[in-house]
């Protein structure tokens, strides 16, 4: 960090430079929050400030932040909360820094709800391994009639994920449940998520360290090849799904075969597989068929 004085503009740049240096990709964006929120100016405002000066305090509270991002733990852990569908979530250890990615399980659910006309219907929602309650949350801020259940085994989760749905005004329609997947739940939900554990165990420990040391490990650790969690919750899903209700949930690298298999195997009709930004496989969505009646399947993304 500088010894004397130094603008703003600069020092964005000596920050990006030190991340760099440290291995860090974006850069850009980590140094705005960082320097944004050491200075308490929203990181898109920054550039407007670029020439004034920053005083020795204030490059003190940017060093202490940017030696901690410099040390590989992620934006999110040290602001301590994570942007997701254009909410605030706190988080804790107890809970995973919901990722952009997640947001394909968010437009792939929506996409379900509006084929089958069913968005501002009143709707039972399941999000099983709820952790900060992103996807919970951001499905009942878009569902106005929607109310439903955050499920998780870690109990600072739970707190943690009902503090967030309060903060994001649907508090009153969402609430939180410590049990095994959907294992305690009653039947009939129309909409059932989950953005499981879904790492193999034997991978874990050559994560980046961003992940590794920093997320959960009862988040990550999906079994011994990844699977675990799919399978608890596609024997269950015939039970918790209303007739003509949806299941959508995120996937790893590689593995969106193998869950549409076992969703298929269970009965589930209408499987497929959605991609994210990136033209990654990411999300697997399947329906309970509907005797009798006529319901829309799952489309895939841009079909
Ligand atoms: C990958 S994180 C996803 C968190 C959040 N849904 C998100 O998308 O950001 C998986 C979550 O499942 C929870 N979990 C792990 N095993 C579980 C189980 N057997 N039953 C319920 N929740 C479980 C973890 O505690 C963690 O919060």
């Amino acid at each position: 960090m500088p010894d004397g004085p130094v603008r703003l503009g600069d020092l964005l740049r000596q920050v990006r430079a030190r991340l760099a240096q440290a291995g860090i990709e974006g850069t850009e964006t980590d140094a705005r929050l960082l320097v944004g929120a050491a200075l308490d100016i929203a990181p898109l405002r920054l550039a407007l400030e670029a020439d004034r000066f920053v005083t020795s305090s204030e490059c003190t509270r940017i060093e202490n932040l940017v030696a901690r991002r410099a040390a590989r733990e992620p934006v999110g852990r040290i602001l301590g909360t994570r942007e997701f569908w254009g909410h605030s979530f706190r988080l804790s250890p107890d809970t995973l820094e919901p990722r952009a990615d997640t947001e394909t399980v968010v437009e792939a659910a929506l996409g379900f709800l509006d084929d089958t006309g069913r968005r501002s219907a009143p709707l039972r929602i399941a999000d099983l391994g709820t952790g900060s309650g992103a996807l919970l949350v951001a499905l009942l801020s878009e569902c106005p009639k929607a109310e439903g259940i955050g499920t998780d085994l870690a109990p600072g989760a739970l707190a943690m994920a009902r503090e967030n749905a309060v903060a994001a005004g649907v508090g009153d329609r969402a609430a939180f449940a410590a049990m095994n997947y959907g294992d305690g739940l009653r039947p009939g939900f129309d909409l059932v998520l989950s953005n499981p554990p879904y790492i193999a165990s034997g991978e874990i420990a050559g994560l980046d360290p961003e992940v590794r040391d920093h997320d959960p490990a009862r988040a990550l650790d999906g079994g011994a090849d990844g699977l675990n969690a799919y399978r608890a919750i596609a024997a269950d899903a015939a039970r918790l799904l209303a007739p003509g209700g949806g299941l959508v949930v995120e996937t790893g690298a590689g593995q969106a075969g193998d869950v549409a298999g076992l969703f298929t195997d269970v009965g589930l009709a209408g499987v497929s597989v959605y991609t994210d930004l990136a033209g990654h496989d990411r999300v697997v969505a399947a329906r309970r068929p509907d005797c009798g009646k006529r319901t829309a399947g799952i489309r895939q993304n841009g079909n």
